[in-house]
């Protein structure tokens, strides 16, 4: 069952279109990755389908609510840059959260309890908001989101300003959650996609260029990648250029001492490399055939 959807939604900021003719819907207990790089149009999207910007063209749709009636209640929504008074105690600030949701104080201070309990930062509660960590101050906004039992919540960039410690913790929280609502959230790290998302949406320039799950997208386009590891430092440069001479290549990607190479014909693609390695006494060490990233597969879609 579609929770949320979008219909032919266009966003126009004067004679710039941020958003260009977007349809798409989310499914029930869906945790799905709206993914692209910076101003792709993600915030803008996010904020439409929140409720906070209204569209120049297109329907937003909750269940079966049209735009223009205020659904934000059903709709739990943590911003890029959540904004926090750092004077009040986390608790106060979700008990003052779930009044803003028109919880009465007693409704927001049990959830805030609960919140508080469910996001884990139950023994920082009554500490100031300026002494959290960014990945407690990203739980923090997770919880506020939360305070009103969304049917879906919509996080923007939730982990890409956080350390590696902060990211994994927010990783798994968001692991968690998806068991028990529908979660659209926005990066540009295509690894955190594929690592908590059952369905991804690729935005390039405002436009959705793609969508499915990353089996799909991985079957759709044959990304499998051929790794070439090189002894010791090389110039990798030279070979990069004489790979990139090849026809049928599509993208090589430069690692510290490999070359990820993706194709459209492997078979081919592996029978010249090999041919070309021992003509030119290439010195390598390793030559496989890997499933590709995430990158590889958005790298390969932007082109077509
Ligand atoms: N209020 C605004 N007025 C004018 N242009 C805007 C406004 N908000 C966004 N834009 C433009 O719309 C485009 C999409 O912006 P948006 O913030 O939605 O992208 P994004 O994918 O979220 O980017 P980022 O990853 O950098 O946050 C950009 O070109 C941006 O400059």
């Amino acid at each position: 069952m579609t929770v949320l959807s979008a219909t032919h939604v266009t966003k126009k900021y004067g004679s710039h279109t941020a958003v260009d003719d977007v349809s798409f819907s989310l499914p029930e207990g869906k945790c799905i990755a709206l993914i692209g790089p910076n101003g792709a149009g993600k915030t803008t999207i996010l904020r439409m389908l929140s409720g906070l910007l209204s569209p120049t063209n297109g329907d937003v749709r909750l269940d079966n609510i049209v735009n223009h009636v205020d659904y934000r209640k059903f709709i739990g929504y943590l911003p890029q840059y959540p904004v926090f008074y750092n004077w009040m105690t986390g608790r106060e600030f979700l008990i003052y959260s779930g009044q803003l949701s028109l919880l009465s104080k007693v409704e927001a201070t049990k959830a805030a309890d609960e919140m508080l309990k469910k996001v884990g930062i139950e023994e920082a509660k009554n500490k100031r908001i300026s002494g959290y960590s960014g990945g407690m101050k990203q739980r923090l906004g997770l919880a506020q989101a939360l305070i009103h039992q969304p049917k879906v919540l919509i996080l923007d960039e939730p982990v890409s300003s956080l350390d590696p410690l902060g990211r994994r913790d927010v990783l798994t929280l968001m692991k968690e959650l998806k068991e028990s609502m529908t979660i659209l959230f926005s990066t540009h790290i295509l690894s955190d996609a594929d690592a908590i998302s059952d369905e991804m949406l690729l935005l390039h320039k405002g436009k959705l260029i793609e969508s499915g799950t990353m089996q799909e997208l991985r079957e759709k386009y044959q990304t499998d990648v051929i790794e070439l590891d090189f002894q010791g430092i090389q110039d990798l440069q030279q070979y990069e250029k004489r790979i990139r001479n090849i026809p049928f290549v599509t993208e090589v990607k430069v690692n510290q001492n490999s070359l990820a190479v993706i194709a459209d014909d492997l078979t081919l693609l592996r029978k010249i490399l090999l041919e070309k390695a021992g003509q030119e006494d290439w010195p390598l060490i390793g030559f496989s055939l890997n499933k590709a990233e995430m990158e590889d597969i958005f790298m390969k879609v932007v082109k077509q």
